[in-house]
């Protein structure tokens, strides 16, 4: 991926992902550093940093581990140690630090640090407090007798930015206190979720680029001045201290105050806190409780209107911190307990147009493959073409990727400010793609203008297809007509509902085409049941797996017999799939029972059912009645089929070549390798033929393979 280069993207899941790179040479180092220095000054100044989180942590963490080895090299301009990594500076003088947070990645992370912090304080810390490590920018609000005075950002920890023009756009933090009270209040703002879907509707809306994630948004619009417009922004508090002018009185309870005490008088004065939120702060007293706080929170990220990072935990004892006191870039008294990233940023490859069950036209996003938070990410929803609209997504796009717990991952947005030139548009499709009837867009959410019949218009137009009942004049307009006429609700209603007068009476029907379609009718019944099965368009089973399970199980009662187990002897169906077939055939009983009662053929002709597993003598049994493909022409063969067919098989389509191959005991695939026995090649082969050439591999014409398997032409 172009926006790593420097760096390895993929840490292994469940891995601290402390060890992950090394740098191999001064240079190497030199380059991070300044990778590092260019990502961090654009990510705090308007959230454009070419780097995701995880990216920009292995980076910083590649610099500290090569420092640590080669002491003395340190660069000055080192992230290492620094409040913001250095990047960032003020002109507000804070009254006391910012600082930033030490990390732990594991239990173990956790429990060393707070043995140490026990050590350094010769007594076991009394209180923890637990609470969401809130994943926006810190801030500074300065309260003068109860009246918001001031914003400043944290900056380098000393002196931060003044952003005062803020006040009035971000909710939790109210103008006036119920107190007039002279305090600083500190804490984190964001954008939630909603907040940011809208910060990015507005922002494209005035034809400004879309902000990648909401983090960035809240950097970007907390910092902008003079917008034409004006984007909600959330305030979560953490902290509640003393400023010049705060009384004697008040200064000294809050200097003495533990963090629960502060952060409840935070919420008597009106403001914000995690209190109000599903993660509020709690306050445990031993490592194992923390523990078990920090997966509670963690199990809870994924449905959160907000995101969060991680999970804070402090010394909660006013005493117990002063003992522990400061660094200077974090306190020694709090720990950041990390969660694994759940936002990278990948390629937008594609996207596709799936229709659900009712007609809704979904897109989903096709992503340059991403691993996240220990699975690979392929796809993600888009939600709606509004959204795509509203996102200005167009293909190529490096995209913001969000996957938490179980949730279906969403593209965020676009990384505009990593756009080349070379992205296009996303192209809306103008028909229903799986039916090919035009669509209502008058809601957000578009829909095939046939809705829930739209998936019966498909699957009725599969089943009459070539490959599968090849029943002739039933093409997909006809099938449309035939459901709009309330005639066909499901695949039997063709051959035990439908009637010869039924079809009369529809336009465009005269005698000669309706007895025609009878007949293609009346001839499916003909059909071998591995075509019935594929007409069914059971999920995860298309031709060649319908063939596989007719041949296998021979006849429709034995298929329907099998459970999981049995059906995963089939080859190619694993531990997944065979729940899957096996829960589809069973919810389409009534229906196969009525297609067997029709007349549709329920056998596979040429296979053998398999011996029953249990019985005793199962394996004399099977090696007395050998299938009868398994001693056909082809037994153990891998065929190939490529190129036109001549003679006489040129009538046959590549699927019923296929069948032919295994009728006469071969096995049907379509591509070449040192596996394959023969290759089939037919006028106009290329690639296929050359590669069976190369790999020595048993070339036939088509009149030669005909003579080979005569006798199972049909
Ligand atoms: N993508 C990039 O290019 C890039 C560049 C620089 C930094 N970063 C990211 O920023 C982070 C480092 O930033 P940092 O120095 O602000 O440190 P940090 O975010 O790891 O931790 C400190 C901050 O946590 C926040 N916080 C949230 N909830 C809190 C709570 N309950 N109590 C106390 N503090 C709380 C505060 O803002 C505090 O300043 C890393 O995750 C890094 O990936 C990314
Ligand atoms: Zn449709």
């Amino acid at each position: 991926m172009t926006t790593t280069s420097a760096v390895p993207s993929a840490v292994p899941a469940g891995q601290a992902p402390a060890e992950a790179i090394a740098l191999p040479s001064a240079t190497a180092y030199a380059e991070a550093v300044g990778q590092a220095v260019r990502a961090a000054a654009a990510y705090y100044d308007n959230g454009s940093s070419a780097l995701d989180d995880d990216a920009y942590d292995r980076l910083v963490r590649a610099i500290a581990a090569y420092e640590a080895a080669h002491p003395g090299e340190n660069l000055p301009d080192s992230p290492s140690g620094k409040v913001a990594g250095g990047a960032v500076e003020g002109d507000v003088p804070h009254t006391v630090p910012m600082l930033s947070l030490d990390n732990a990645f594991s239990d173990e992370e956790f429990t060393a640090w707070a043995a140490s912090l026990e050590r350094r304080i010769a007594r076991p810390v009394a209180s923890w407090n637990v609470q969401p490590k809130l994943d926006g920018l810190a801030i500074a609000a300065r309260y003068r007798q109860g009246r918001l005075t001031q914003l400043v950002t944290r900056g380098d920890g000393t002196a931060g930015e003044d952003v005062s023009h803020a006040i009035g756009t971000i909710e939790g933090l109210p103008a006036e206190l119920t107190e007039p009270a002279t305090v600083e209040v500190r804490g984190e703002v964001l954008m939630t979720t909603a907040q940011f879907e809208y910060a990015n509707e507005v922002r494209t809306q005035h034809g400004g680029d879309p902000f990648a994630n909401p983090r960035n948004a809240a950097a970007g619009t907390l910092r902008a001045k003079d917008r034409a417009y004006t984007v909600p922004m959330t305030f979560f508090g953490y902290g509640l201290l003393p400023l010049p002018g705060t009384g004697d009185g008040l200064a000294a309870e809050l200097a003495d105050s533990a963090h629960g005490a502060l952060m409840d008088r935070a919420v008597r004065y009106g403001v914000n806190t995690p209190a109000s939120t599903q993660v509020p702060g709690t306050v445990v007293s031993t490592v194992d409780e923390v523990l078990a706080r920090v997966r509670e929170i963690g199990a809870l990220r994924a449905q959160l209107p907000f995101g969060i990072d991680g999970i804070v935990i402090k010394a909660d004892l006013a005493a117990d911190q002063q003992a522990a006191g400061e660094g200077s870039r974090a306190p020694r008294w709090a720990l950041a307990f990390k969660l694994p990233a759940v936002e990278k940023i990948t390629k937008l490859i594609d996207v596709e147009w799936n229709v659900g069950r009712t007609g809704i036209i979904a897109p989903r996003a096709v992503l340059e493959p991403v691993d996240i938070d220990g699975s690979t990410v392929t796809y993600a929803t888009l939600h709606n073409p509004a959204d795509i609209t509203r996102r200005g997504l167009r293909l190529g796009d490096h995209v913001m990727v969000y996957k938490a717990g179980d949730i279906i991952p969403r593209v965020e947005a676009p990384v505009a400010h990593l756009r080349t030139g070379e992205e296009r548009e996303i192209a809306f499709p103008a028909a229903c793609p799986q039916c090919g009837s035009g669509i209502d867009t008058g809601e957000q959410r578009w829909r095939c203008e046939r809705g829930r019949n739209c998936h019966l218009v498909a699957s009725v137009a599969y089943a009459a297809g070539r490959d599968q009942l090849d029943i002739e004049g039933l093409g997909h307009s006809r099938v449309v007509q035939l459901v709009e006429a309330g005639l066909v609700s499901a695949l039997p209603d063709l051959f035990d509902r439908l009637t010869r007068d039924d079809l009369l009476g529809l336009e465009r029907m005269g005698e000669t085409s309706t007895d025609n379609l009878l007949a293609a009718l009346d001839a499916a019944k003909r059909q071998p049941l591995s075509r019935v099965l594929c007409a069914l368009g059971i999920r995860g089973t298309g031709r060649s797996m319908s063939r596989r399970i007719a041949r296998h199980f021979a006849t429709m009662e034995l298929i329907r017999a099998a459970d999981a187990e049995a059906m995963q002897q089939v080859e190619g169906i694993g531990g997944e799939k065979a729940p899957v077939i096996v829960a589809e055939l069973a919810e389409l009983g009534d229906q196969i029972d009525r297609l067997a009662a029709a007349g549709l053929s329920m056998t596979e002709p040429g296979a053998t059912p398999p011996a029953p597993a249990t019985e005793p003598d199962a394996t004399d049994a099977s090696e007395k009645s050998q299938p009868s493909a398994a001693s056909g022409p082809l037994a153990g063969m891998k065929v190939v089929v490529t190129g036109a067919m001549t003679g006489p098989l040129e009538k046959l389509s590549r699927n019923e070549m296929n069948e032919l191959v295994e009728r006469a005991g071969g096995k049907a695939s379509g591509s070449v390798s040192k596996n394959t026995s023969l290759v089939v090649a037919g006028e106009g082969a290329g690639s296929k033929r050359t590669k069976a050439e190369t790999l020595g591999i048993r070339l036939v014409a088509p009149d030669e393979f005909a003579a080979l398997v005569g006798e199972f032409i049909r």
